[in-house]
């Protein structure tokens, strides 16, 4: 993939067909980091889709000694960590990757010391760290920053753990550090985001015992081995919620394949509210929308099982085209409205409060087409969705992005009828 690589959308014509749901990046990504946890023998993980985002975490793995097989074809994973030979992990990788802050748990459980310099991910605003290594310090580690975090220890004790806000990596990366940890820990305000719950499982079934899971209070009983073990992902309910959009925006009726509707539910209701018909059957939601005059939504986001962050950028594209104003509230990240200077380029007309986290939409906007540049995967689903809806030409550059969160995009598009189309400038 080159900077000159861009997604050309041609929209303004409704969707129909059927797409399958990816596996999930978020809980993916710290069963790779627990992958290294055992003293020897293969981890198997499966659903696992060939994300940018997941082949840095091969890489960082790599670099530490594990041995990495993927099978893109089959999704599968295998991990031997029998043999890690060292603890210093790179910044050229650890910039492209926020969750090689997961990594710190493993090394330091199997070689006494992690060097982490600056981690990337998406631009949100200030992501501190300090719950992280807060609870590692209180867990028995030490813990010195410099041009690089510095996390050592080798003798681990159970503790109580409190998180200021219910962070999602905060909680895995605690969850995996108590599962070692002698005695018994409890995390209070932990996420119950449910791929919290799935890496629970995870790790559950590696020998760690982990009491509470999807609740704000979590019990860990630490254990001195873990196992490898052979187990499947959940699916992504991110890119399920992106191909709902889709066929919100652009009109037709699409079947979404492979979801866990319960994890939907508040976006599901919203866009119900907006005027979108969702028949959930089983583990497919039908999804069919007029893909103009839809109603204006109100949306705050919180905390699972509150509204996801990470719709909010999406859910705007869609409120663009309602008739009326749209309300839409960030509350998790101080700076997660990037999206608006992309949007606006379509023509979107968009009022930011920023300082109160707020964005005000004026619907309905006939879009125009436009050269973008969006700075996270998130931004580039919304830009995406606004281009589905509108009958020029669209581009997204910094094409690097989307493939963080979203595998394939253009064909598994293509297939629901969208002229999406990958380029080369
Ligand atoms: C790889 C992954 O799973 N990424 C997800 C994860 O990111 P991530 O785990 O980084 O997000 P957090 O839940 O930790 O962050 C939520 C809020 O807590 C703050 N905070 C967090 C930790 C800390 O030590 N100190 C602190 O102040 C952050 O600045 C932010 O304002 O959850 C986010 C919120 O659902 C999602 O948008 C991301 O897609
Ligand atoms: C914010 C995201 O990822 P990260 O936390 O890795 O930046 C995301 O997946 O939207």
């Amino acid at each position: 993939m080159t900077d000159q690589e861009f997604i050309q959308i041609q929209g303004g014509r409704p969707l129909s067909g059927s797409v399958c749901v990816q596996g999930s990046k978020n809980a993916i990504l710290p069963m790779l980091a627990a992958s290294l946890l055992p003293e020897s023998g293969c981890s198997v993980i499966r659903n696992v889709p060939p994300l940018n985002d997941i082949l840095v975490a091969f890489e960082l793995m790599r670099h530490v000694g594990a041995q990495v097989d993927y099978f893109p074809g089959e999704k599968v994973v295998c991990v031997d960590a029998t043999h890690l030979t060292r603890s210093d992990l790179p910044e050229s990788l650890t910039c492209r990757l926020r969750a090689s802050v997961l990594f710190i748990p493993p090394l330091l459980k199997r070689l006494g010391e992690v060097r982490l310099p600056s981690v990337g991910g998406c631009p949100l605003g200030s992501r501190n760290l300090n719950y992280h290594y807060r609870g590692f310090a209180r867990l028995g580690a030490t813990i010195t920053s410099g041009d690089a975090f510095v996390i050592s220890g080798e003798d681990f004790n159970g503790t109580s753990l409190y998180l200021d806000f219910p962070s999602h990596t905060g909680t895995e990366n605690l969850m995996m550090a108590a599962g070692f940890s002698k005695g018994v820990s409890v995390i209070e305000n932990a996420g119950a985001d449910p791929e919290i719950y799935d890496f629970a499982k995870f790790l559950i079934k590696m020998g760690a015992t982990i009491h509470g899971l999807g609740t704000r209070t979590l019990t860990v009983e630490g254990v001195t081995a873990l196992n490898p073990i052979d187990y499947y992902a959940m699916n992504d309910r991110l890119d399920a919620g992106l191909f709902m959009m889709a066929a919100g925006i652009a009109g037709g009726k699409v079947s979404i394949i492979g979801v866990v509707p319960e994890d939907l539910r508040l976006l599901i209701e919203k866009m119900v509210q907006m005027g979108v018909e969702i028949r959930v059957n089983g583990h497919v939601l039908d999804v069919e929308s007029p893909g103009r005059n839809l109603k204006p939504v109100n949306v705050l986001t919180c905390p699972y099982p509150g509204f996801a962050t990470d719709f909010q950028p999406a859910i705007m594209a869609l409120s663009c085209i309602a008739d009326g104003q749209s309300y839409i509230r960030e509350r998790i990240f101080d700076k997660r409205f990037s999206q608006v200077a992309e949007l606006r380029k379509l023509g979107a007309d968009i009022e930011l409060v920023e300082d109160d986290g707020l964005a005000i939409v004026n619907g309905p906007t006939t879009f125009r087409g436009a050269d973008t540049r969006p700075d996270n995967i998130r931004a580039a689903s919304c830009i995406l969705l606004a281009g589905l809806a509108c009958p020029e030409t669209t581009t997204i550059g910094n094409v690097y992005q989307i493939g963080r969160g979203h595998f394939d995009i253009e064909n598994r598009f293509q297939q629901i009828g969208a002229r999406v189309t990958r380029k080369t400038r």
